[in-house]
């Protein structure tokens, strides 16, 4: 993995709703995707990993509103453009071309009444326009052989092939233009862990061959931790920790990674209790004060009731940074919280 970055994310914020019943969704992310790497984004249900994906591609539902920051993509060849400053045309054509994604249930995503070819030449047809039908048709076939499935499917419509071969069409799709980066949130949770094993083996071969880059969502870890090369981990709208996925598994240091990690059996290394996490995430609109993490994490104390901890490195040159008062001395002392020991 190459150390040039491809996507940086600076300072994001983004509420769902405005005035009184707004409620804030992320909170100054800054995240850098690399070049050729597999940027895995952990973290329960409401932690706003989905929320990041949608505000990266401008695809945010309204309430929601990108409130803050920017998101630059670097050019494969020099220069860099901001995402959130492009204009609906320049994000038609920088979407698929660029950037593509594979949302969550994207196998029910494909029309029901049309073939698999017909699905995959819409894209090339949309962005390629001088494009034969005859190129249309072969590309379209070896981008089915790309993710193992054989051209004679070209003809079947979506109810005709199986859960995981639709996700394969999907994921298919989304490498039709050789995109430099695509994004996947939970693309694989409908489908059985052997198929969603098998797929991501896919993917990682994929990715070897053609070189794009990922950002892999899902809240299984130990899926993380296998195909990922890096880890970053979200709580209550905020980056928590972020470090290589070995590292990450080895030695989690905030405590909520750790708890992540104690609630998902790994099926490679040394096995852990699982335990879980006590409690449940926080509601945005009754968001603790201090760390988020505070009122389930056994390991707090003085200042974690008071104070957001700042993701910082504990180490220096070490590419590691966590968010966590353990980790980081508190700029001013707070004495302990009533009921914090
Ligand atoms: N349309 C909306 N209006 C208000 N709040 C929303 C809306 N969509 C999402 N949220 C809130 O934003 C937070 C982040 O949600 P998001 O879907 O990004 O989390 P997630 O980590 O992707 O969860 P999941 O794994 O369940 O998809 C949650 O608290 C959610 O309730």
């Amino acid at each position: 993995m190459t150390a040039e970055p491809i996507l940086t994310i600076s300072g994001l914020n983004v509420d769902y709703g405005t005035g009184a019943s707004g409620v804030r969704a992320l909170r100054d992310i800054d995240l850098t995707l690399h070049r050729g790497e597999v940027l895995g984004l952990a973290g329960e249900s409401g932690s706003g990993k989905s929320t990041l994906a949608y505000a990266v591609t401008r695809l945010l539902p309204p309430p929601g509103v990108i409130t803050g920051g920017d998101v630059h993509y670097h050019r494969p060849g020099g220069g860099s453009v901001d995402l959130l400053a492009m204009t609906p045309r320049e994000l038609r054509a920088f979407r698929w071309q660029e950037l593509s994604l594979v949302f969550q249930g994207a196998m029910n995503s494909l029309n029901p009444v049309h073939t698999v070819h017909s699905q995959l030449t819409d894209v090339l047809t949309a962005h390629r326009p001088g494009m034969r039908a005859a190129e249309r048709t072969a590309r379209a076939a070896e981008l089915l052989n790309l993710v193992g499935i054989s051209a004679d499917r070209l003809a079947a419509y979506p109810h005709q092939l199986s859960g995981g071969m639709r996700q394969r069409v999907m994921i298919a799709m989304a490498l039709a233009l050789e995109p430099e980066i695509v994004i996947m949130d939970e693309p694989t949770t409908a489908l059985d862990v052997v198929m969603q094993r098998q797929i991501l083996r896919k993917l990682a071969e994929l990715r070897e061959e053609l070189s794009f880059s990922v950002v892999f969502i899902t809240h299984d870890i130990s899926l993380l931790v296998e195909f990922s090369d890096r880890i970053a981990i979200m709580y209550g709208g905020r980056i928590v920790e972020q470090a290589g996925a070995a590292e990450i598994y080895r030695d989690p240091r905030h405590p909520y990674s750790d708890g992540l990690l104690r609630s998902f059996p790994a099926l490679h290394g040394p096995r852990r209790e699982l335990t879980g996490i006590p409690g449940s995430p926080p509601h945005l609109s009754a968001m603790p004060a201090g760390c988020a993490f505070h009122p389930r994490c056994a390991k707090a104390f003085g200042p974690c009731a008071a104070q957001v901890p700042a993701l910082t490195a504990p180490e220096e040159g070490r590419g590691r940074e966590v968010a966590c008062w353990l980790h980081t001395r508190p700029a001013v002392p707070t004495p302990p919280a009533p009921g914090v020991s």
